[in-house]
């Protein structure tokens, strides 16, 4: 069988490819056909005349191994190919088909080595890595299967053809139960799906487990403190603790901390799993806690989605999934606080108050300061998220006056709410 017919959703000709050549732009969107098409002068950039061009795809029924796979590939690239070689990041999708997304990477080696193709013939053993080369003649660029000794099963032709934008970007397509989870089960799985590669998932199933028999009663309120790092959550957190007489909770747990490192390395789909089943966790915390006394929680599950998102969607601010989507919804079965304050600052001085801390950053924490796309789409994703939405709160002042601001709205909110805004925590049946 041609290794491309695993592509999913059907025929190769209904995908579109997608390549990230430019953060700050549009990807360069193609489709193929067995007409030569005249390249745009877009288009001509990325297949001009200059070095040797190739794509892979990683598909693969295993969702784990197939995340698996696209994380180490794209180490490997980063860590093997010259500096004469250009690696963007692509995928093929069906346009606003939620799932269709294959993702891979494109090459551009500038250089006179055989140093990619030496990297993609070991890639290309792998029967869930698929690899094109790009050929050019006149106006005209080509696709096809690429095979290291010109042995391909069926070489067919197929002419790079500009496609228009897509209506959704393609990373917005597989964001539910890849990078955000909207019921306890569906993260729940994907851990059970790694116990034989990440003995530890064990363990953390364990304790989520032992979460499930507690369950949500009606008492004191639950107040949610977001924002990127640095913005003040534990000076403010701490000090609402002391000032309500207040249960402070983080998400995720202490109890997951020993963990935490070794999902940290993990591929997103398993990552982002983590730290949703420590929302279910802390969730149960809170269900008991609110019971005797008001209840802070130092990150929730507006961190797990916004980070989530922003990480998975590639380049601009536009590109987010636009405001209303379902994506940005609440999970069902997760205990809703009554209030959620986002912590706002400058980037200026936020940078101000990540160097006066001086600890070691982490790897997101320094991608934050490097990263100006990447910490607007946080924000963005922050605000976008609905039922409850968060209340934007200017965090540059004093801590006291951050504490005072924070009281009074606190003061004002909770007034408003009533025992029946609570909704039940019962994150059973996952299993
Ligand atoms: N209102 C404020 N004005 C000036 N500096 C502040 C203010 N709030 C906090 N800081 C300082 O900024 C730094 C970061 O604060 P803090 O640790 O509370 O942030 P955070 O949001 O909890 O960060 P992280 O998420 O990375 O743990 C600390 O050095 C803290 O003393
Ligand atoms: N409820 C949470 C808390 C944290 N995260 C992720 C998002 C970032 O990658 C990182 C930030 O945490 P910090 O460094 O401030 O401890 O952890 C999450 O997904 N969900």
């Amino acid at each position: 069988m041609l290794k491309t017919a695993m592509f999913r959703g059907g025929q190769l000709c209904s995908r579109v490819f997608a390549v990230e050549f430019d953060l700050r732009t549009e990807p360069l969107y193609f489709t193929l056909s067995s007409n030569p098409q005249v390249l745009h002068h877009a288009h001509q950039q990325l297949f001009g005349d200059e070095g040797k061009l190739f794509s892979l795809h990683v598909h693969c029924d295993n969702r784990t191994e197939k995340a698996r796979t696209h994380a180490e590939i794209k180490h490997k690239l980063s860590v093997t190919l010259s500096r004469d070689c250009d690696v963007f990041e692509a995928s093929s999708f069906i346009p606003d088909v939620k799932n269709s997304v294959v993702k891979g990477f494109f090459i551009r080696d500038k250089s006179t080595t055989t140093l990619s193709e030496d990297m993609l013939k070991t890639l290309q053993q792998s029967k869930s890595v698929c690899v094109f080369s790009y050929k050019r003649e006149g106006q005209y660029c080509w696709q096809e299967l690429w095979s290291p000794v010109n042995q391909v099963e069926e070489s067919v032709r197929q002419y790079i053809t500009p496609a228009a934008a897509a209506e959704h970007h393609p990373s917005t397509l597989n964001i539910r139960n890849s990078d955000v989870f909207y019921c306890m089960k569906e993260a729940y799985e994907v851990l059970q799906e790694c116990t034989d590669i990440i003995p530890e998932s064990k363990e953390v199933l364990k304790l989520v487990d032992e979460q499930l028999e507690t369950s949500r009663g009606d008492g004191f309120p639950v107040i949610v403190i977001e924002g990127l790092d640095a913005t003040g959550k534990t000076t403010l957190t701490e000090a609402l603790r002391e000032s309500l007489n207040a249960t402070l909770l983080k998400s995720p747990p202490q109890c997951l901390a020993p963990f935490r490192q070794r999902f940290d390395s993990e591929p997103p789909l398993i990552r982002r799993a983590f730290y949703a089943l420590g929302n279910y966790i802390t969730a149960a915390h809170i269900g008991k806690e609110s019971l005797r006394a008001p209840v802070i929680v130092d990150r929730y599950w507006h961190s797990t989605a916004a980070y989530a998102i922003a990480t998975a969607v590639g380049g601009r601010v536009e590109n987010l999934p636009k405001p209303g989507s379902e994506l940005y919804q609440w999970p069902e079965d997760l205990l809703k606080p009554n209030l959620v304050l986002l912590l706002t600052v400058s980037p200026e001085e936020r940078l101000r108050r990540l160097r006066g801390r001086g600890q070691d950053k982490t790897v997101e924490e320094a991608e934050l300061e490097i990263n100006q796309l990447f910490r607007l789409k946080v924000e963005e994703a922050y605000k976008r998220i609905q039922n409850p939405a968060c209340i934007i709160v200017d965090a540059s002042p004093s801590p006291q006056e951050v504490l005072q601001q924070v009281q009074h709205l606190i003061r004002n909110k909770m007034s408003l709410v009533t025992r029946q805004d609570k909704k039940p925590c019962n994150p059973s049946t996952h299993h």
